[in-house]
Formats: structure tokens, C-alpha cells, sequence
């Protein structure tokens, strides 16, 4: 096994991946059936699938919240599980959908918990120019100083991402993270996060976002992986239409002539 590991860790392979993993919360049936992926170095994937598909579940797996019944989850070749709690949350930051900070805590405070992983290797000094640098990277820099309950559904979102970019991770997980954001706050956090050039699991239900966000996208129906491939080929009604039951179409778009996606959703009582 160990040799096994070893050879996997040249540059040529993959920094995170996803063998057969099948997992399920105790006494549940498998809520993720034999589902292979990889992210590169610096790639942004986005998951898609329908509510209840196992996309939440897919991340916390990743994070090592939720165990594998089989499979294996690999971080540069070496078994996640093999990593210390520590080691790993050096490696990996999730932002969770429903996460639930202190809201009595400042947005510098909040920010601040994502260096606890490295907390004995660097100086206070170091500490707090990483966390700085997060708060403006978010665009959040006059908020320092406000109180998380303070803050609008938008703005405590792009906290969590100062959070998890406070991390530094090699690996980040977000879980829906355009929630609660008006079109133009979706498409500027999305590209903050490319900007990053982090390697990127991204759930995302906007579809219209991916193409200029992921380098891939993987289709979950019913916890299994029905689809993997970049957004040109994954967005198309052979593969959206069977699990979301809408068509997907691709126009010339009226201002650039570039290719354009279009997704068919009419209204169902
Ligand atoms: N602890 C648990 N116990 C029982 N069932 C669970 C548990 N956690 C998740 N599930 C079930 O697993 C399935 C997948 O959940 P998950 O949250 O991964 O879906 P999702 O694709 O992220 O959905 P959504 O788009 O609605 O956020 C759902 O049917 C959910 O009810």
C-alpha cells in the first residue's frame, strides 16, 4: 500500500482524488455510490446535481466528517485519512452551506479562526497580515471591525470565504456559496475564487455561472456520478435533461458571437 501511495505523489498526479467512495450517514443507505473524481492544481471544479443528490455530502466526506464504507480519498497521493485533524484543516477549508458563526464575533475575529490550523507556526504579526490581506481580498475592508450580526446575508457570506481563504488551503470546498447574492455579487465572488487559483470544489445551482467559473463540472443524481467533464460538454440536455428535466441549448450570443448557454426551466406545480 505504502509503495502504492508513494508512486502517486509525482507532479503529474492529481492533488486530490476521489476513488469509488460510497458513504451515508449512520444506518442510512449510501448517500454517495462509487463516485470517482480528481482536481488538479489549481482547478475549479463545480458539483451540480438536484437538492438531496449528495452534493453537501460529497464535501463532507472530503473534510472527513462523514466516513467512507469504501473508496479512498487521496490528497497529493497520501490517504486523507492517514493526515491528522490538524494537517488536514492546514489542507483543506470548507465553507459550509449553513454555517453558523458567533455572530457576537468580528469580522477580523471570524476571519481570524481560519489561521487556528497554523496558529504555532507563524508570528501574531504573520497571523494578522494573512487575515488582513483576506478582509480586502473579499472586498470587506471597511467591516473589519463590525460585528458578524451586523452584516447582510452577502456580506457574512464573503466573511466565510476571508474565513476560508484565511486558511490557506490547498484544497477549498464551498457549499453553495453564492446563496443569499444578488447576480453581481455571485459572478464577483466566484471570480475572486478563481482569482485565488486555489484548487476549488465548488457547489453551485446556477448553472449559467459555470462556464466562466469551472474548468469541469460533476453531475450527481441519487449520489452517483453521472457525468464528469468540462462545462462545453457537461451543459448539454444529453446529460442536464435526465437529472434536472430541463433542456439546455446553445446560442450565438447577441454581443460577442460568443457560445452561449441557455437552460430551458418552466414552471411546474
Ligand atoms: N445525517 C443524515 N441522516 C440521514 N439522511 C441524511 C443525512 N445527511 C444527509 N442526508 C440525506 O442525504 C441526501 C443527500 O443530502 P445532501 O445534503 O448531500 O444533498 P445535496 O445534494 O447537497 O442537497 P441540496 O441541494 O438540497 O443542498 C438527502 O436525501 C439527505 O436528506
Amino acid at each position: 500500500m505504502s509503495n502504492d501511495i508513494t508512486s502517486q505523489s509525482s507532479l503529474s498526479a492529481p492533488l486530490l482524488e476521489l476513488r469509488g467512495i460510497t458513504a451515508g450517514a449512520h444506518g442510512c443507505a449510501a448517500l454517495l455510490r462509487g463516485v470517482s473524481l480528481t482536481l488538479n492544481h489549481h482547478q475549479c471544479l463545480a458539483v451540480i446535481g438536484p437538492n438531496g443528490s449528495g452534493k453537501s455530502t460529497l464535501l463532507r466526506a472530503v473534510i472527513g466528517e462523514i466516513g467512507l464504507a469504501s473508496g479512498h480519498i487521496l490528497l497529493d497521493g497520501r490517504p486523507l485519512g492517514s493526515l491528522s485533524r490538524q494537517a488536514r484543516a492546514r489542507s483543506i477549508a470548507l465553507l459550509a452551506q449553513n454555517d453558523m458563526p458567533d455572530l457576537r464575533l468580528t469580522v477580523a475575529e471570524y476571519v481570524g479562526l481560519g489561521r487556528l490550523p497554523h496558529y504555532a507556526d507563524f508570528s501574531a504579526r504573520q497571523h494578522e497580515e494573512i487575515v488582513d490581506q483576506a478582509i480586502d481580498d473579499t472586498g470587506l475592508p471597511t467591516l473589519r471591525r463590525r460585528l458578524l450580526g451586523t452584516l447582510s446575508g452577502g456580506e457574512l457570506q464573503r466573511a466565510g470565504l476571508a474565513r476560508a481563504f484565511a486558511q490557506t488551503p490547498r484544497v477549498l470546498l464551498l457549499d453553495e456559496p453564492t446563496n443569499h447574492l444578488d447576480p453581481l455579487a455571485r459572478a464577483q465572488l466566484l471570480g475572486l475564487v478563481r482569482a485565488r487559483g486555489i484548487a476549488t470544489i465548488a457547489v453551485l445551482h446556477d448553472l449559467t455561472l459555470i462556464e466562466s467559473f469551472a474548468g469541469r463540472v460533476a453531475v450527481l443524481q441519487h449520489g452517483r456520478l453521472v457525468c464528469c467533464d468540462t462545462p462545453e460538454r457537461a451543459l448539454v440536455s444529453s446529460c442536464i435533461e435526465p437529472v434536472f428535466g430541463m433542456r439546455s441549448f446553445t446560442v450565438s450570443h447577441p454581443a460577442t458571437g460568443q457560445p452561449l448557454k441557455i437552460f430551458e426551466a418552466s414552471l411546474r406545480a
